[in-house]
Formats: C-alpha cells, structure tokens, sequence
C-alpha cells in the first residue's frame, strides 16, 4: 500500500488554466502546493490518490489561472489618481506630476501609495507588478508585507530629487537596496532608466556595463510621442530607438514600455534583438500617445507583456482591461479579426512578462516547480453565463470583479474577495491622509 504524500494545500477547480502548453485547458484537475511550489497539475482523481493535503480547497465554478503580471508599473502613483487629467504627456509630467512629486513624495508617500496599488492589484488578480519608481525601498517594503511579488526598478533620471541627486545617486542607491533585498524569494530587481530624454549617454552607459555583469533587465520608457522622437533628432540626430541601439542597450534584457511609434526597421530590429515591449494600451488612450503596433511586433516575434502604468495616467491598475483592449485594438488597427487570439493575450498578461523580468521559470504559468502564483476567476454571475470558452471568456467577458481568491508563493492573498494580509480601512485612511494634504498645500488640485 503506497501511503499518500503530505502536501500543505489541495487546489481543484471546474477549469485550470495553466498558459504552458499554449491554449490548454484542464478539465476535473487539481494543483498540489507544498512549501509555497506548485508539486503537480494532475486529474483529480489521481491527486485525491497521491496526495494528503492539510487543506483542500475546491473551486467548483471557477477557472484558476497563473497570477497576472504587470510589466509597468508606478505603484506608489495611486495616490495621484485623478490629479492630473486630459493632458498631454509632457504638460502631464512638466506641469503636474513632477511638481506634484517634488512637493510630496517621500518614503511615506511611498509606502502607502504602493499599498493602496497592492490592494487594487491583488484584488484584480495581479500577482507581480514590475515597478519604476522614487524610494523603491517603500515599494519593497509594502510588496514585502502584502505579500505580493515585484521587480524592483533601480531607477535613474537627470532630475534632482528628495530621493536622490543626480542619476549616478539613483544608480548606487538602487545597487546597494539590491545588495541588501537581492535574495528575497518574493523580489527580482530591473534597471530603470526612465526615458531617452532624460538620461544621458554615460548613465546608459554604466547601465550596460551593470545590466550586463549582473544579467538584469532593463525596464525603460520608449517611443511614447511623436515629440519624443522630434527631440531626439533635434538633439542626438537619431531616433531614441537607434540611439539605445548604438549604445548596445537593445537585447533580451531590454523591456521597452510604450512603443507607440516604430516604423517597419525598428520593429525588425526588436524582434532579431529579442526584446520585449510592455504595451500599456490604456494609458496611452488617456494621454492621447497613439497606440503600439502590437499586432506587427507578434506578428515579428517580439515578446509582447502588458502593464497598467501608473494610475495618474490610466486611472486604474486592472490587467483584465488591459488585456481586452490589447485584444480589441489590435483587431481594429490591423483590420485583421483573427489576430491576437484570447489565449495569445492571457500569455501576453503572465508569461511574457515573467520571461521578461527574467523570472519566467518561477512564475508566469502552473506548472510543477514553479511558484504557487494562482488567480481563481469565478465563472457564477451572469455576465459569464453560458461559457463555451473559459479562455474566451477571461480577455472579452470577465472583469477584475469576478476574480475571487489569489495566491503568491502558496500564500492566500485574497480569500473569496477578502484582502488576508492588507488592512482595508487603514489604507483608505492613509489615502484620505494624502488627498487632504495635497489638496491643502496644492492649489492645482
Ligand atoms: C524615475 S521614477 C518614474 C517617473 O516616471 C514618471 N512617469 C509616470 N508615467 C510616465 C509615463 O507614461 N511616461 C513618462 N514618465 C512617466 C513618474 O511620474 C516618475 O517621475
Ligand atoms: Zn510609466
């Protein structure tokens, strides 16, 4: 008599979702979780043979799917919501944002602001967000206590702040938090440079040297306007694209964010260099950008992830939204209704973006070994009624409100909509706190 294996937890749900193979679904299985790592995704019957689980969960009308992954974001920027709209890009930031910034961010700031993000976040079924931003030793403070998975960005920008001075400042100030948090199992670490017209060629420079002893991403803003591309042939004679290029910078450690506007070369070059672009459909409709060719980069091979942004500019951290309008635009810019199919765009939302942080082995889809990153999406209420396709329904029908219960590294986030870890009230408390005081010191807002 063979006796049943001791494993922590016992997951079965009506459908799972496990993004490798492409375009699977599973039906009658379960997912075996010990210490926090998936063990197996088998049929039930065998699982209830194998395993003795301290807890078993059963999900009876509800697909499980691997935790989103958001390749851009500012988390801490959630406060900001809604200070600053219908604006153009550089009026948004020159007038609004990096005043705003000036005036109030400090590493309080901070760590509400990505608290409030991780709530959203968690209850909208993002697992791992990938973060570019001011007193990142907030952000992985606030990551750390909800439990939540993040790429840190290692930011660099020509512009003095209260966090640092200059961008050799923000560099060896991202390299000594990573020094310090580079081992944690919930935390990976990017270069974040913010955009071409705010770094310099040495900066970038030392970014390369960096990125490439320590083999870390490089997480950047890129073709985002057409008044970024005028700039950088007034100043470089270049477009931005070719001017990373020349400095070495484009490669499989590259993650371009934006990549509204690429003419047919550069999107070939993107593709033979294996770069990946975060499209951020939704913020670039709100700040009248365009929208990134995303159809052509897939069509080309390029490694499509997909980010929210921050939530002065989008005005909302939902992946479920992100992923419907990648899938809409990009019929309707190529006219073309058969490109992008829903389950292409759910590996867009996970496994794309964990391959690009270079994390992809451990999240971005269930499969035995990796990490227990699981979203439940319950199929019960009647906007989802009938479902011939759970995939289907997932990119065109269902919303952040049908997502239920979240796991991060085998650790219940959000149990039947209830946060386990995050204090509801206290967070709205903290965020009201913000608002009085830049409403107060602030007469723009
Ligand atoms: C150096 S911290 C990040 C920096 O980026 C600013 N920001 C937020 N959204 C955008 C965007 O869409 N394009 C360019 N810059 C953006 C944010 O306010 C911080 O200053
Ligand atoms: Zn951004």
């Amino acid at each position: 008599m063979i006796h049943p294996e001791k494993i922590d937890t016992l997951l079965e749900a009506r459908w799972i979702i496990p993004v490798e193979p492409a375009g699977a679904v599973l039906r009658n299985h379960a997912i075996a979780i010990d210490q926090g790592t998936i063990r197996a995704v088998m049929p039930g019957a065998e699982a209830h043979a194998q395993f003795a689980p301290d807890e078993h969960i059963v999900l009876g009308n509800h697909a499980l799917i691997p935790g989103l992954v958001n390749l851009h974001a500012h988390a801490a920027m959630s406060l900001m919501r809604g200070i600053a709209d219908d604006l153009p890009l550089m009026e948004w930031l020159g007038n609004h944002i990096w005043p705003a910034e000036a005036r109030h961010v400090d590493s309080n700031f901070v760590f509400d602001g990505t608290r409030l993000a991780c709530a959203e976040m968690l209850r909208g079924g993002i697992t791992c967000f990938n973060d570019m931003y001011l007193f990142p030793e907030a952000t992985v403070g606030a990551a750390v206590d909800a439990g939540m998975r993040a790429s840190i960005g290692m930011i660099a920008i020509d512009l003095p702040t209260a966090y640092a001075s200059d961008a050799d400042d923000y560099l060896a100030k991202g390299l000594a938090l990573r020094d310090e948090y580079g081992r944690h199992p919930l935390l990976s670490f990017c270069f974040a440079p913010h955009a071409p017209y705010t770094v310099s060629d040495r900066i970038f420079g030392s970014i390369l040297t960096y990125a490439e002893q320590l083999d870390l991403p490089i997480h950047i803003h890129l073709h985002e306007t057409t008044d970024e591309i005028r700039n950088s042939l007034k100043s470089h004679g270049v477009r931005p694209i070719e001017r990373l290029h020349k400095l070495g910078l484009l490669g499989p450690n590259l993650i371009a964010v934006h990549m509204v506007h690429l003419n047919g070369e550069e999107i070939e070059l993107m593709a033979q260099l294996g770069c990946t672009v975060a499209n951020c459909p939704s913020s670039n409709l709100k700040l009248a950008n365009g929208l990134a060719p995303v159809a052509a980069l897939t069509s080309a091979g390029v490694n499509v992830g997909l980010g929210t942004d921050g939530a002065a500019s989008n005005n909302r951290l939902d992946m479920f939204e992100e992923m419907r309008f990648t899938a809409l635009l990009a019929k309707a810019q190529s006219g073309r209704a058969n490109i992008l199919p829903a389950w292409q765009v759910l590996q867009m939302a996970t496994l794309n973006g964990a391959n690009a942080l270079g994390i992809g082995t451990l999240t971005g889809s269930l499969v035995a070994g990796k990490a227990a990153d699981i979203t439940a999406v319950d199929f019960s209420s009647l906007e989802l009624a009938p479902c011939y396709d759970p995939v289907s329904h997932l990119v065109y029908a269902a919303g952040r409100e049908h997502v239920s219960h979240v796991w991060v590294n085998g650790k219940m986030l959000l149990n039947d909509g209830e946060l386990t870890t995050l204090d509801e009230q206290e967070i709205l408390l903290r965020a009201e706190f913000w608002r009085e005081r830049m409403a107060t010191e602030s007469k723009n807002y």
